[in-house]
This record gives C-alpha cells, sequence and structure tokens, in this order.
C-alpha cells in the first residue's frame, strides 16, 4: 500500500461537494489560466470539474486505458484544479521516466504529507531535493541495501514456516489466502523495521490502513487546493490530526525504546549488528554525526511509515494473484511445484538460499508482476521544468501518471498480452529494474522503488513454501475458469474478493 494510489471519488462524493465549489466558481477560473496552448489531447473538459466526472467510479487503471486507446499514449486530463497527464506506453513512459527524468523527479503534495509526514519528511512523497537525496541514500547503503535485506533473512524464513503451521492448523477447511498472505507480508515489515517484539503491529497496521485511504490525492481538498478551508470541512483534517496524535505517542515508545538499546551497545554489552531493525539502523546513523541534515524522530516516523505503506499490501497483492494465476492455470501449477519439489527433497523447510535454484518460480514472479503490477499507476511524480514530450509542452506543477498496467499488457509489446504465460521471460532479458519501460512495476528512474529486493524476497520464500508444503484445490469442485479475477477499486491493485483455498498437505520425506 502506497500513500499516492489513485482512487477516484465516488459520484455521490463529487456531486456533494460541488455545491460548496460552485459558490466559488469566479475564484476558482480565475486561477486556472495558464499556458495551456500544447497540451497533449484529452476528453471535452466540463468548467470546474474538468474530466473528474469521466473517471468517477472506475478502477482507475482501467478507466484511464479505456480513455488512452481514444486519446492516445499521451493525454491530458483535468482532475478539478489538477492539469495531469496520463501515460499508457512505453514509448512515452520512456521519455518521462528516462530521458526527461530529472523534470518529472517530483511528487505532488499531498495534505495527507502535511500533515501525518510533518511536510512530506519521508522518502516516498518528498519533494526532490537535497534532503529527499539524503534519505534515498541511506536507503539505499543502509536500510534496504541487498546486504540488510539478506540479513532479515531469517525473519522471512520464520513467518513462512508460521504461514505453513497457521495453514496446517485448520486442515480441511478453506484457507483464506489473501488474509495470510496479508499476514505474512505485515509480519515479516514490521519485524525488519521496529523489531522482534513489535508489540505496535496491530494499532501500526490499522493507522497505516486510515493513511492509505486519505492518500489517494482524489479527495475534492487535494483536487480543490486554493479553497482552503476544504481539508477541514470535509473531515480530512481533523481525521489525519487524530491519526498523527496517535503515531506521535506510538513512535514516542519506539524511538525511547531503540534509543535505550543504541546507548547500552554504546556502554559495549552485547548487541550484535546483525541483529539491527531499520530503526536501530537511523539512530546508529544520525548519532554518528556524519549527516547533512540530522534525522529528527519526525523524520524515523515518516521513513518507518514508509515501509510500511510501501512495502506491506504490494507484497501481499503479487502473492494473492500468482496463487489465483497458479489456480487458473494447473500446467504452470504442476511445473512450478515440481521444480520448488525437486530443489529442495528431503528437507520440510526451504531456506531462502534455495531460491536461487528456482528459476521457474522466478518467472511466475515475473509474469504475476506483469499482469498485476500492485501499484498500477506507479507513484504520481510532479513536472518540476518545463519540458517538452513526445511534441507536447508539459507545463511546470503538471501531474504525471503513469499506467504501468497497462504498459504491462499493452498488445504492441507483448504477445497473447493478456494471458499467463511465465515462460515468455524465459531466455529474455527483460527485467523489472526500470531499464525495459515495456515492463515497469517498480517504476523507474530516480524515484523508482527502493524496496525492489526487500519485496520480491518476501514475495518468493512464502510463496514456494507454500506450493511446497500444500497441493491446492478451489473450494465447492469449482473450475478454474470460474476462478474470478476482479480487482478493488482500492490503493494497490488486489482482488476484489479473498481468495479462498483448500490445502492438502504434501507428504514430505525427511532426510537428517
Ligand atoms: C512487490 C513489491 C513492491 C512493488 C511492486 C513496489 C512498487 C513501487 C512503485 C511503482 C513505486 C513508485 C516508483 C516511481 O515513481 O517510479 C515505489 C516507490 C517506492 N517504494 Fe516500492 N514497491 C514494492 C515494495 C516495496 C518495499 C518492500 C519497500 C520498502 C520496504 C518499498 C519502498 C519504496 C519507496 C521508499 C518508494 C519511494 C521511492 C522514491 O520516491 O524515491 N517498496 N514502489
Amino acid at each position: 500500500m502506497h500513500y499516492t494510489p489513485m482512487e477516484f471519488p465516488s459520484p455521490f462524493s463529487i456531486i456533494s461537494s460541488l455545491v460548496v465549489i460552485l459558490v466559488l466558481i469566479q475564484f476558482i477560473m480565475k486561477s486556472k489560466r495558464k499556458s495551456q496552448s500544447n497540451l497533449p489531447p484529452g476528453p471535452p473538459k466540463m468548467p470546474i470539474l474538468g474530466n473528474l466526472l469521466q473517471v468517477a467510479g472506475k478502477i482507475p487503471h482501467l478507466g484511464l486505458r479505456e480513455l488512452a486507446q481514444k486519446y492516445g499514449p499521451l493525454m491530458h486530463l483535468q482532475l478539478g484544479e489538477i492539469s495531469a497527464i496520463v501515460i499508457s506506453n512505453p514509448r512515452v513512459a520512456k521519455e518521462v521516466l528516462r530521458t526527461h527524468d530529472l523534470c518529472f523527479a517530483d511528487r505532488p503534495e499531498l495534505i495527507l504529507g502535511t500533515i501525518i509526514l510533518a511536510n512530506c519528511r519521508d522518502i516516498v512523497l518528498a519533494i526532490y531535493g537535497d534532503y529527499w537525496r539524503q534519505m534515498r541514500k541511506i536507503c539505499t547503503l543502509e536500510l534496504l541495501s541487498s546486504h540488510k535485506v539478506r540479513s532479515f533473512r531469517f525473519i522471512r524464513e520464520d513467518e513462512a514456516w508460521q504461514l505453513v503451521q497457521s495453514i496446517k492448523s485448520s486442515p480441511s477447511l478453506p484457507v483464506n489466502i489473501s488474509d495470510k498472505v496479508s499476514k505474512v507480508a505485515n509480519a515479516v515489515t514490521c519485524r525488519a523495521t521496529i523489531g522482534e517484539k513489535c508489540k505496535y503491529q496491530d494499532e501500526l497496521i490499522e493507522l497505516v490502513e486510515e493513511i492509505a485511504h486519505w492518500g489517494s490525492g482524489f479527495f475534492m481538498a487535494d483536487l480543490f487546493r486554493s479553497l482552503k478551508f476544504l481539508p477541514q470541512l470535509t473531515g480530512m483534517k481533523p481525521a489525519l490530526k487524530k491519526i498523527r496524535g496517535k503515531l506521535d505517542v506510538i513512535f514516542d515508545n519506539i524511538i525511547q525504546e531503540h534509543t535505550e538499546r543504541l546507548n547500552k551497545r554504546k556502554d559495549g554489552t552485547e548487541f550484535n549488528n546483525e541483529e539491527e531493525d531499520l530503526v536501530d539502523v537511523l539512530l546508529r546513523i544520525n548519532d554518528s554525526q556524519r549527516l547533512e541534515f540530522p534525522i529528527s524522530s519526525g523524520d524515523i516516523q515518516g521513513l518507518v511509515l514508509d515501509m510500511f505503506t510501501a512495502g506491506t499490501d504490494t507484497s501481499s497483492a503479487v502473492l494473492e494473484w500468482a496463487m489465483s494465476e497458479l489456480m487458473k492455470h494447473p500446467r504452470v501449477m504442476k511445473k512450478v511445484q515440481s521444480e520448488i519439489r525437486e530443489v529442495v527433497k528431503g528437507k520440510e523447510r526451504i531456506e531462502e538460499t534455495d531460491i536461487q535454484n528456482m528459476s521457474y518460480l522466478k518467472l511466475v514472479v515475473k509474469e504475476t508482476l506483469r499482469l498485476h503490477a500492485p501499484v498500477p499507476l506507479l507513484l504520481p511524480r510532479e513536472c518540476r521544468k518545463e519540458c517538452e514530450v513526445d511534441g507536447y509542452t508539459i507545463p511546470v506543477g503538471t501531474k504525471v501518471i503513469v499506467n504501468a498496467w497497462a504498459i504491462g499488457r499493452d498488445p504492441e509489446y507483448w504477445v497473447d498480452s493478456e494471458s499467463f504465460i511465465p515462460e515468455r521471460f524465459e531466455n529474455s532479458s527483460v527485467d523489472y529494474i526500470g531499464a525495459n519501460f515495456e515492463y515497469i512495476p517498480f517504476g523507474a528512474g530516480r524515484r523508482m522503488c527502493a524496496g525492489i529486493s526487500f519485496g520480491v524476497a518476501t514475495v518468493e520464500l512464502p510463496l514456494a513454501q507454500m506450493l511446497y508444503s500444500f497441493d491446492w484445490k478451489l473450494p465447492n469442485e469449482m473450475k478454474p475458469e470460474d476462478l474470478d479475477m476482479d480487482e478493488t477499486n482500492a490503493a494497490t491493485s488486489k482482488r476484489k474478493n479473498n481468495l479462498y483455498l483448500l490445502a492438502t498437505e504434501y507428504p514430505i520425506e525427511v532426510v537428517n
């Protein structure tokens, strides 16, 4: 779950807010007359609302693909006061995310960021500049480096094993896979970020869910920023302030506990570096006084929230879709299970190092990410320097939406683009690291995902362990083709209906 996914408002909320907005028609009209001369094409715009009604109530990435089929891969939309461009093919995505990456390296400011993150003092929503650069560097070198991600291996192995135990605990009953995988992703993130004895996990996850709700960027208060009274009037500001108050109390405790640990370590006690969680790392770096901008407790709060919002729903969405696709494709299920069972033969528990020998499993994950990009519209960028894209002039302040979901299914770039075929990645150099613009589930350029290794590791091991330890069937004699693949109209692209499956334990002959 990321802060700034797109979730368009319902027609009801648009109409109720319209009453307030109409009072200020003149004011808004005046504020929206900029250089619109060479903007990309787009659907006709209504006064005040622009294109809001054309996208309202639809699943955003689906609705935007439909519009793009009519208006082109670079399209202009007016969403209330927000002027936005939508990119829907790999060629234009490359122009925006590589050629002009620096022009589009900002994020649009959200009311959520100003209240919850004390003016976007995090990474995900931070404006492009020295502070973001410092925090991103800390992420790359310390928090989410391959070495650090590997050091959390024991957490993933433990949580994957607990998942198996919890599935075994209710034999013959359908297992709510959606729920199970969400718990695994939450627990892995919580333990890696705040530590082993994370007593705040449930409360924190609840608050993060509330934050994700307010972070869509498509509330009236975010769409009509010139109406300064809207955040208060719509209840957004009081709600966010309440969340902030609760977070402050939790984080005061977390930071106090971690500071005590740091002090013990400085006193020369037994503390072991490999057991450092991310808050420990941040305090240690800050303590070393090497930073241009010292990290405040508010900054730690912002970073930890980023890890939760960015790392939990995304990973669990991939797990949920991978299991769904495998249930719909018994041939692929059989092939991937055979590979895993061959590699792990004689052991009960999969170790993370085994995953390196599971090349087909990796293709399954890649294909799932192609068809079900968990953040289908990436995170919005904002133009910080006027520039030309595909012959059109994009003014400063324009919001940029990249439809990574539509790009991953573009029939001009993908053969049989809507089908689940992991083999398409066999002997192919196409990867998700931001170099192939037909495949960008983690984005690309300066603002691309900072947690790819963490995210992929959180998916691969639990998936392999579930496929190894159990054989799976759809409940109620359901046929593979009858399993629905409906999506929620929510932050991350998840299943609308929870995935329920029947598990049969796979007999493992353990070799000592
Ligand atoms: C399968 C899992 C994940 C997916 C699909 C995913 C996807 C994304 C996407 C699409 C973006 C926006 C990229 C852009 O604007 O070009 C992003 C940003 C980000 N992600 Fe992830 N993510 C995942 C897991 C994680 C995890 C586990 C973490 C950390 C623990 C993380 C941390 C971040 C951060 C910090 C950013 C903001 C980067 C910036 O603005 O500089 N992500 N992610």
